[in-house]
Order: C-alpha cells, then structure tokens, then sequence
C-alpha cells in the first residue's frame, strides 16, 4: 500500500531556499509529496517551472500586476493561479502538513503565520518572522499547535545538537559566521565596497540579501535575536565567532564544558532535508566532508568596530519589546538603499542605529498590529534618514 504522500507548500519557491527545497524534494521523489501551494514575485517563469514541476494545486505571485502573465506560463498545466497579498495568504492557508517559510524580509510575516494558523509545520529559514515579531510571532505558533523547524543552517545546527538533551540546560550558543567577503578588510576598504562585491559571499550560494546581510555581518545580528527566541537563552549566553571556512554551523555548550557542534557541507540542502524529514534523516546527494582534505578549521574574533551590526542586535536584544522590529525594519531600508546606490556600505548600521535612537520609546507589542505599526515607523524614519546618509 502506498504510503500517505505529505502536503506540502513553499512559500518563496523561486528564491535560494526555495529552489533547494524543490531540489531536496526531487532527490527524495517527488511522488512522495503533495504539493498544495507555491508562491513568488517577480520571477513568473521560475513560479510557473516549480508549479509544474511539483503538481502543485495553486500558484501565486505577490505582484498583482503580473497575474496575466502567470496565467499565461501556467496555461493547459490546470493549476490554478492567484496574485495579490490575499491570494497570498489564502494559499498559505490551505491545509498541508509542511510549509516551508522562505520569503525574503518581513513580507514573509504574515503568509508564514495564515501557514502556522492550520498547525502546519512550519520549516522557518525566514528569521525576519521571529526578529521583527519574536514574542507575538511565538505566541501565535503556541495558540495554533503548529510546530517551528528552525532551517537558517545555524539554528538548524543547535536544534540537532540540542535533540537529545532535552534536559540539559544549555550554558552558551555559539554562532558561527563566515565574516563573510570583507571578512580581512580595513573600515576604509569596506566603506568603498559595491553590491557586487558584497554580494559575493565566499561560501554559501544564496540570495542577494542574505549574501549582502553576511558582508555586513547584519546576517549574523538578525541571527542573534533569532536565537534568543527560538532557544530557551538569555542574550548573554549567545555569542559569535568568526569561522572562515563554514563547516561548523553552530555549537552548544553545556554546564559540564561539553561542547556539541554540527558540521557539515555549505550546502542548505542538508538543513532543509533534516527539516523536510524530521524526525528521519533521508539520504541527501550532497558533499560529504574530507577532514584530511580541509586540513584545518580557523576562528577569530569578530571585529565589532567594523561590523557594527553584531552591538546593535546586542542592544534590540537589551532593549526588548519591538526594538527587534524596529532594527529589521531599518535595515531592511538600509539594505534597499546600499542595493540601489543611495548610501555606503558603512551606512547601514548608522542608518539603522539612528533609527533605533529615534524609535527608542515605542510600546510594546500585544499582538500583530503593534508589530506592523512599529515595523511602518521604522521604516518611515529610515527613509527619513536614507537622504541624510545620501548627502
Ligand atoms: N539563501 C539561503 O541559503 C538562506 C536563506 N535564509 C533566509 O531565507 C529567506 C529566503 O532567502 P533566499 O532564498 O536567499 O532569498 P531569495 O531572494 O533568493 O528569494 C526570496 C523569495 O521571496 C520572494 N519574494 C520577494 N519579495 C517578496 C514579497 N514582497 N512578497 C512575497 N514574496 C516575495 C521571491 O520571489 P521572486 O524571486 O519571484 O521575486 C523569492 O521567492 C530569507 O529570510 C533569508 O534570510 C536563511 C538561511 C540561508
Ligand atoms: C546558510 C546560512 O544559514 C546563512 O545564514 C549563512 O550562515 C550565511 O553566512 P554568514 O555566516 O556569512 O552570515
Ligand atoms: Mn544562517
């Protein structure tokens, strides 16, 4: 008898992680899925290929004005096609039993928790949800019952190292990052970088973002606060290390001086596999490592006169209720205006600490709309700073 296939949407499925997560599926046979609903922007043609190539029973785009042109790529396939933020959360909204959560930024806020609404399993590698929501966000995956797989490959690290200690307090996390493209460079060198440049990341094959997000180091930021709420921690027991080659992509230290960690390729097939097959291990085609061959692993400490981003999410962290929000809201207008020219590379964390001065008596957030209102403020007051940064 067959076995029952799993439902599964991908929100995001033209992005990095949701083009691996398609590739993951592949690998294991996609007859063993059901796939309900996929989405994306502006990429119709790679939408309209995933849609196909899964079976899937919708496909939507976020951009409403590019619904004829869906139609259009999805014509005889007989799956439906959808646009607009309510089609959006409509899809996401329909029963399956695993989601993946991978749209970029806090656009991938309220799909991910229409998804968790139905007790979903929510595979999580947007850590902008927990950053700019974290206890509202936390709040409503508890009230829905859904569960919370944690695939940014760091937390993804900690949840394998942590499975089988259940009753260990944990003592300290320790993050590891790449540092990323200008990981060696002066404060001169970095202020002079450009988008391609930054976008270039010396390990991971990702979206521009997130690849733009590690140059700065703002990756590992949204990382902290992303740790602090899914790992039962205080700030002061997460920390950061630079380790240049990406093999280990977290470690857990307990009370003992035992310290677990998780290696493996850079490759986020294998976090998403783990979360697509929980609480199995599938095999999975990728890189296996040669300790021989990789010789050595480095660590340094992280410079956070030059990456300044790893102190403010030390003070979101410090500071509580929505000044999480309020740094991922900045930044992301930060990052927007670095990616078209307007400010420096160095810029951003002044844009976004800027913001978090003028933001710093905000209140805190009861449900979603607080978290959207103190989410619209900072990027208001971003903007407002973009021109000043631009002069
Ligand atoms: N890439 C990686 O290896 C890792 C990524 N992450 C996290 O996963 C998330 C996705 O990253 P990544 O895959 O690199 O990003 P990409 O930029 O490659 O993909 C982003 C996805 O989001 C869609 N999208 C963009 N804007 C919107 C919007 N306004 N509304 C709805 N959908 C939108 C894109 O659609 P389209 O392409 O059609 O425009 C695309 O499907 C991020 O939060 C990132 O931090 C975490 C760990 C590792
Ligand atoms: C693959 C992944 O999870 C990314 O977040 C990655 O960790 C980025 O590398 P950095 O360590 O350079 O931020
Ligand atoms: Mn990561």
């Amino acid at each position: 008898m067959m076995a029952e296939r799993k439902r599964i949407s991908i929100l995001g499925v033209t992005g990095s992680i949701g083009r691996n997560t398609v590739s993951v599926m592949e690998s294991l046979g996609v007859e063993r899925f059901e796939t309900v609903a996929v989405t994306g922007n502006g990429n119709i043609a790679g939408l309209a290929g995933a849609a196909r190539a899964l079976g899937a029973q919708v496909a939507v785009t976020a951009d409403p004005s590019r619904l004829a042109d869906l139609r259009a790529a999805l014509a005889g396939s007989g799956i439906e096609a959808a646009a607009g933020g309510d089609a959006l959360t409509e899809a996401a909204s329909r029963p399956a039993d695993w989601v993946m959560s991978a749209i970029v930024g806090a656009a991938g806020l309220a799909p991910t928790l229409a998804a968790a609404r139905t007790g979903a399993t929510i595979a999580l590698a947007n850590k902008e949800c927990l950053v700019a929501a974290g206890s509202v966000f936390l709040a409503e995956i508890a009230r829905s019952g859904a569960r919370l797989l944690p695939v940014d490959s760091e937390h993804n690290a900690i949840f394998q190292c942590i499975a089988a200690e259940r009753d260990c307090p944990i003592e300290r996390l320790i993050l590891t990052a790449s540092g990323g493209p200008f990981r060696n460079h002066t404060r001169a060198q970095m202020a002079a970088v450009t988008v391609a440049e930054a976008v270039a990341h010396p390990n991971w094959s990702m979206g521009a973002r997130i690849s733009i997000d590690s140059a700065s180091m703002f990756n590992k930021a949204l990382e902290m606060i992303e740790a602090s709420h899914l790992f039962e921690v205080t700030p002061d027991q997460i920390e950061v290390i630079v380790h240049p080659q990406s093999i280990i992509h977290s470690m857990v230290g307990f009370r003992d001086g035992s310290i677990l960690a998780h290696l493996g390729p850079p490759d986020m097939r294998v976090a998403i596999g783990h979360a697509l097959t929980w609480p199995e291990r599938a095999a999975l085609p990728v890189d296996r490592l040669d300790f021989a061959r990789l010789g050595r692993l480095d660590f340094q400490e992280p410079d956070e006169e030059r990456f300044p981003s790893l102190a403010l999410a030390r003070r979101a962290m410090a500071d509580g209720g929505v000044a999480g929000c309020v740094l991922n809201g900045a930044h992301e207008v930060a990052l927007d205006a670095f990616i078209a020219g307007q400010i420096g590379f160095l810029d951003m964390a002044g844009l976004v600490a800027q913001t978090m001065d003028r933001l710093d008596d905000l209140p805190v957030a009861h449900d979603l709309e607080d978290v959207f209102a103190a989410d619209a403020a900072a990027r208001r007051v971003g903007r407002e700073l973009v021109g000043r940064f631009a002069a």
